[in-house]
């Protein structure tokens, strides 16, 4: 099946890197289980190594000629401290066209399936899982950067992930930081669609990660997302992350209250209320449909709905009393958006937290939340990576688009 020594050259197959590959509404994730290198300490501790030592190889598995600018990945890590204390199941890190991420919704759907599927060298916690006979679901913790996702993923008699329901994964704490917030935009800063306008009005808030949220039309796109201009919007919402981020006197929106190195804006989400949109995820009915066009790191565009948006907009929904405990909301991407529906992610409020006597949040110490959030995802292939010696761009890795020119990994 893998190719002979001969046909790939002087590659040391024992070295190589093993993917299983898959995708959550055409967001991909190559899901790493084995071959990276071996990381030291805490989650927190093992993505900073993986970020200063191997930062080459994500580089490698993630840009062409291997990915290519919109790739993500995963790298499965059986050992994390909560791992060890039995609150987690297996530990992840997260992986983008620019670093190591603290959060990822799709991803955490697509390895819900996976690990259910793999076998024990390759999921050591898989005796823990636990099996709900009632409804053939079971239930696993995967310990992510920002904290522990409970996984639902439903099964087949066989004992295998079944394809035709949806994982579900309950969020970590998620909180509105900032509603209306108004962003002045230097003269540095201001793209085309402006129009005369000096500043835009935003929200906050967090599922894991940053998110600002900015409706289109406020961008400046009154065609909303109906046929997006990627390239403009892409420039538009470059722009206000840059004038978000230079800007001081906004960096609490984007801090947390116990986790310093989720203290950053990760993306801007461009949404549109309007889109009404039939949907085939699930039999339940919906109570709001949103669409939304997700740029996150490095101007990377999630083509599914961004699971750990959900969460934010959820959180941010509950915040502004626009939706109660336990009602789904639909939220589109321009994918599903266009496929008539299919892949939406639904996303509710599973758990109103007691609120923390601390300040969370420029908004005080507003409603804590844990969100569900429902997809699916399928298996694309699977993938050992070689590297040849003598070739230089494969193994650096490199990429080539219109918005970054070429750039060599290095
Ligand atoms: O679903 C999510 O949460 C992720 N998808 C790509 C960007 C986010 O990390």
């Amino acid at each position: 099946m893998y190719p002979s020594r001969e046909v790939v050259g002087d590659v040391t197959m024992a070295q190589s890197i093993k993917c299983v590959d898959m995708h959550t509404t055409g967001e991909p994730t190559r899901i790493v289980y084995s071959g990276f290198p071996n990381l030291t300490g805490t989650l927190l501790e093992k993505r900073r190594e993986a970020s200063e030592k191997h930062d080459h190889i994500r580089r490698r598995l993630l840009w062409e000629p291997r990915g290519h600018w919109d790739m993500y990945g995963a790298v499965l890590i059986p050992e994390t401290e909560h791992v060890a204390s039995g609150n987690a199941d297996m530990g992840v890190l997260f992986m983008h066209n620019d670093g190591f991420s603290m959060m990822c919704g799709h991803a955490t759907i697509a390895l819900g399936r996976f690990l259910v599927d793999a076998e024990e060298p390759v999921f050591p916690g898989r005796k823990r899982l636990r099996l709900n006979r009632d409804n053939s679901m079971v239930q696993l913790n995967l310990h992510v950067p920002s904290g522990i996702l409970e996984i639902t993923v439903p099964i087949l008699p066989s004992g295998k992930s079944d394809v035709s329901r949806s994982v579900s994964f309950l969020s970590v704490p998620s909180f509105a930081t900032g509603m209306s917030v108004p962003i002045p935009l230097p003269e540095a800063y201001r793209w085309p669609e402006l129009g005369n306008r000096t500043s835009v009005t935003v929200d906050f808030s967090y599922g894991g990660a940053f998110y600002c949220l900015i409706d289109v039309e406020e961008l400046g796109f009154p065609d909303r997302l109906v046929k997006p201009d990627l390239g403009r919007t892409s420039h538009a919402t470059k722009l206000l992350k840059a004038a978000i981020n230079a800007n001081p006197s906004l960096t609490e929106f984007a801090k947390h209250p116990d986790v310093d190195q989720a203290g950053y804006l990760y993306s801007v989400m461009i949404v549109d209320a309007e889109q009404k949109h039939p949907t085939r995820i699930a039999d339940g009915s919906f109570v709001g449909e949103e669409t939304g066009l997700c740029f996150f790191a490095n101007q990377q565009i999630d083509r599914s709905p961004t699971g750990g948006c959900v969460a934010a907009r959820i959180a941010l929904a509950y915040a502004k009393g626009d939706l109660a405990l336990g009602q789904r909301w639909l939220y589109h991407s321009i994918l599903s958006k266009s496929h008539a529906g299919i892949g939406g992610f639904a996303g509710s409020v599973a758990e109103v937290l007691p609120r923390a006597a601390k300040t969370v949040s420029p908004l005080g110490n507003s409603p804590q939340v844990r969100v569900r959030v429902e997809g699916q995802a399928f298996y694309t292939g699977m993938y050992t990576v070689v590297v040849e010696e003598a070739d230089v761009l494969g193994k650096s890795g490199f990429v080539l688009n219109p918005m970054e020119g070429s750039r060599n990994g290095g």
